[in-house]
């Protein structure tokens, strides 16, 4: 299912905590929405789920408002960074109550995957662990099978080995019934890992969107040494968008692939030089240094 927000703005009191957000997410793709505490990430996943009302703009589902096709909420299950399960729930208990609600609920994967994260489906969800309860609400949102899922700070609290294993059970889900995904996170590393594309939300208005197919490889890092330091003609000719000098070593970011930046530099008889990719941190610090924002302010890792 695809995904749309036009100009979405959403306040409490006077306070705008999502600001003129406007989104597209393709069906069959993960996005990664990025930001600190209090961004907007977790107020902007609810006027997706529908449990918020915009105070301006819509949310489109393959083009239909979400408030004016309440039957669109079968397809979308929004994921809390807290787990909420009713008060003496079991995960046995919880399930009944997702299959009401959600028309694609499959009974067989529900047994399966509660087996293999061996979960104890009559054991009263406030005894588990906060790891544990976690896997339990993702065993009940695979399990309702959505369109589309979010996510809300998906990974806290699971261990390395079980955080890989809900990722490729979602990366199948993904694969098999195009399903959508947006995932929330303080952590850009993990969501270059996962995610087609990106955006970085702050102070409720969304800073950036990239696909990142498209900006991986999209910049380098050139180091190179002078005897004397070039002229403003060899930056210009490099395409360097941005650089800096530490006495005869001058540190470049430049738009462009390594081998096409070699054969250019090349020509400038260098004492030294090295090209090395850009990481999408240091690609994102760049491209939002230009826009005036420190990204270690925004992003914590
Ligand atoms: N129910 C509410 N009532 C009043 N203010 C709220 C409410 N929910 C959120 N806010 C405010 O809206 C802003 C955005 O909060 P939100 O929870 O969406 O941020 P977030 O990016 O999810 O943060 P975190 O990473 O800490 O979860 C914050 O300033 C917050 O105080």
């Amino acid at each position: 299912m695809n995904l749309e927000t036009r100009q979405l703005d959403k306040a409490f009191s006077r306070q705008k905590a999502v600001d003129a957000v406007t989104l597209t997410v393709t069906s069959g793709t993960i996005h990664g929405l990025l930001g600190s505490n209090g961004a907007g990430k977790t107020t902007f996943m609810k006027l997706l789920s529908g449990i918020y009302k915009p105070d301006r703009g819509e949310v489109l589902y393959d083009g239909s408002p979400v408030f004016e096709h309440p039957d669109i909420k079968d397809d979308v299950l929004f994921l809390n960074d807290i787990p909420y399960f009713f008060n003496g729930a079991t995960l046995e208990s919880m399930g009944r109550f997702y299959k009401s609600m959600y028309p694609r609920w499959s009974q067989k994967r529900f047994v399966q995957l509660a087996e293999h994260f061996s979960l104890d489906i009559k054991k009263p969800l406030s005894q588990l662990s906060k790891g544990m309860k976690r896997q339990a609400s993702f065993v009940l949102a695979f399990s309702a099978r959505p369109k589309v899922l979010l996510l809300d700070e998906p990974f806290d609290g699971l261990d390395p080995i079980v955080r890989r294993q809900v990722k490729n059970i979602m990366m199948q889900d993904i694969a098999n019934h195009e399903m959508t995904v947006i995932a929330s996170s303080h952590n850009l590393r993990e969501m270059e890992d996962l995610c087609d594309s990106v955006s970085i939300m702050h102070e409720g208005k969304l800073l950036f969107h990239r696909d990142l197919n498209e900006i991986k490889g999209s910049h380098c890092k050139l180091q190179i040494a002078f005897n004397t330091l070039p002229e403003e003609r060899f930056y210009r000719e490099m395409g360097v968008v941005h650089h800096e000098v530490k006495g005869r070593v001058i540190t470049c970011i430049i738009k462009g692939d390594m081998k096409h930046i070699e054969e250019k530099v090349t020509k400038y008889h260098p004492l030294m030089y090295d090209i090395l990719p850009l990481s999408l941190e240091e690609i994102f610090a760049y491209e939002m240094g230009e826009k005036g924002y420190e990204i270690s302010n925004i992003i914590v890792e």
